[in-house]
């Protein structure tokens, strides 16, 4: 257990005859209330790691190694999982499933590294505390900062949420480039501390290109390492597909989600297939796939937001978690699963240097491969095309953020995120 300091707290938990019983030190309870502080405890903090920074990391500890030992469980090493934006509602529903053993199985003990701001942090405490009062046996540490050098440290998987949504009258190029600079930012910490196989998954939007400047800034991980959620939008299609052909979503197979995470993303309904046959043998009307389906899908997001008042979180939680399963589990013969990945040698002539949604499967040891000999047809090429050509010109806009000179950002007519309308 960590030795208590006036700046972070350990718990242990102990169980005697069956019973949990939390043992708080003394020294744990005064400092706990003094970080209700945020400006004394949280102050902000540069890129690089200073002397005192671990002065800004709040640290809470559940030892419960010897109830695990008392039920014969084996004494796994815990996965260290870094989620930034950890006090937005995507969080809110995702942290739970991670803590639950929803996503890395009901054998992995997991610490959470919880990346917040100077404006979230005590929204965060207030998180940390509802994962506490869950009582889950697989949580073994809660880290929470504002700084990602502290909070990335070794981290084995780095969940990238955080992201300013486009506020009214900002355009697209000024979010990309706010965005652009905490991707830079978070990439380069990454590269500093996390663990040298840290999986990247990057969420929050514009994703595509939030994931090539992360990567940009990580000269030292493994570009095959980070990726971008497109899975929602593959979730989103299996569903539609699913509906319209009368069958359960799971006999719906082979759905690629090609290109950007925006509205000119391409469902892929060609090679989709329902059961053993392609999705549009069984559903006879070419119509509809190109004018309600592949729309439907892509502004999916904008629909929710009009009912509901705010964009998918507890969906896109869902996803995120069908993302990291994909990746630590094999793929079903046959079967396929999406997401954004670095176009460098892609065997469907995607211009190198872009993230762009393909299909992939992987043998389950956080590794994928991209499938090749997808039917491109000429109707999806030309949408597939679209799409690489916004993300060839949202590259452009950042072209300062990822080392290359020369570039100017030409996004005149606005593309759109899956939420906006
Ligand atoms: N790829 C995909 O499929 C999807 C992506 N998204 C994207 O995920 C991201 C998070 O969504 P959601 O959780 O709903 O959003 P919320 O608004 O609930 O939370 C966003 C978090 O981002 C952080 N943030 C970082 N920088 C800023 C900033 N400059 N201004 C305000 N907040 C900031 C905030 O945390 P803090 O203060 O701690 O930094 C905040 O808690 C968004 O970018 C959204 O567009 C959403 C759905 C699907
Ligand atoms: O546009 C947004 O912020 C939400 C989003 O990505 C989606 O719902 O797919």
């Amino acid at each position: 257990m960590a030795p208590a300091t006036p700046f972070s707290c350990s718990k242990q938990i102990a169980v005697a005859g069956g019973h949990a019983r939390l043992v708080r030190p003394p020294a744990c309870v005064l400092p706990r209330l003094r970080q209700r502080r945020p400006t004394r405890i949280f102050a902000a903090s540069g890129n690089t790691a200073t002397a005192d920074s671990k002065a800004n990391l709040r640290n809470l500890t559940y030892d419960l190694s010897e109830a695990s030992a008392s039920n014969g469980e084996s004494q796994t090493k815990p996965i260290k999982v870094a989620v930034s934006g950890a006090a937005g509602q995507i969080s809110n529903h995702l942290l739970f499933m991670l803590a639950s053993g929803q996503v890395f199985g009901p054998n992995a003990p997991i610490i959470l590294q919880l990346l917040g701001s100077e404006r979230s942090i005590n929204a965060i405490e207030g998180v940390s505390m509802e994962l506490e009062d869950s009582l889950y046996p697989l949580l073994r540490e809660i880290k929470m900062g504002i700084d990602p050098i502290e909070v990335f440290e070794d981290a084995d998987w780095a969940l990238l949420i955080g992201a300013k949504p486009r506020s009214k009258g900002m355009e697209r190029a000024d979010l990309l480039d706010v965005n652009g600079r905490v991707f830079a930012e978070q990439g380069r910490a990454l590269n500093e501390v996390a663990s040298r196989d840290v999986k990247v998954v990057v969420v929050g939007n514009p994703c595509n290109t939030n994931a090539l400047i992360a990567m940009e800034n990580a000269p030292d991980l493994p570009p095959k390492n980070f990726s971008a959620l497109t899975r929602l939008d593959q979730n989103r299609a299996r569903f539609q597909l699913a509906v319209k052909a009368g069958v359960p979503f799971d006999k719906v197979s082979r759905v690629a989600v090609w290109g950007n995470h925006s509205t000119t993303q391409v469902p892929d309904w060609v090679n989709a297939r329902i059961g053993d046959t392609p999705a549009s043998k069984v559903i006879d009307d070419e119509a509809w796939f190109k004018e309600d389906f592949t729309p439907k899908v892509a502004t999916r997001g904008a629909s929710v937001i009009q009912k509901w008042g705010r964009s998918s979180g507890a969906s896109t939680a869902g996803s995120i978690a069908d993302h990291v399963r994909s990746l630590i589990q094999p793929t079903p013969e046959g079967d396929c699963f999406s997401m954004a990945i670095s176009t460098d040698g892609n065997p469907y002539g995607i211009a190198d240097g872009l993230f762009y949604s393909m299909p992939c499967t992987s043998t389950g040891n956080g590794d994928y491969d991209i499938v090749p000999g997808f039917e491109v047809d000429e109707w999806l090429s030309s949408k597939m095309k679209a799409s690489e050509e916004e993300l060839i010109r949202e590259k452009e806009c950042v072209a300062h953020l990822i080392g290359l000179e020369g570039a100017a950002c030409a996004i005149t007519e606005d593309t759109m995120l899956p939420g906006e309308n």
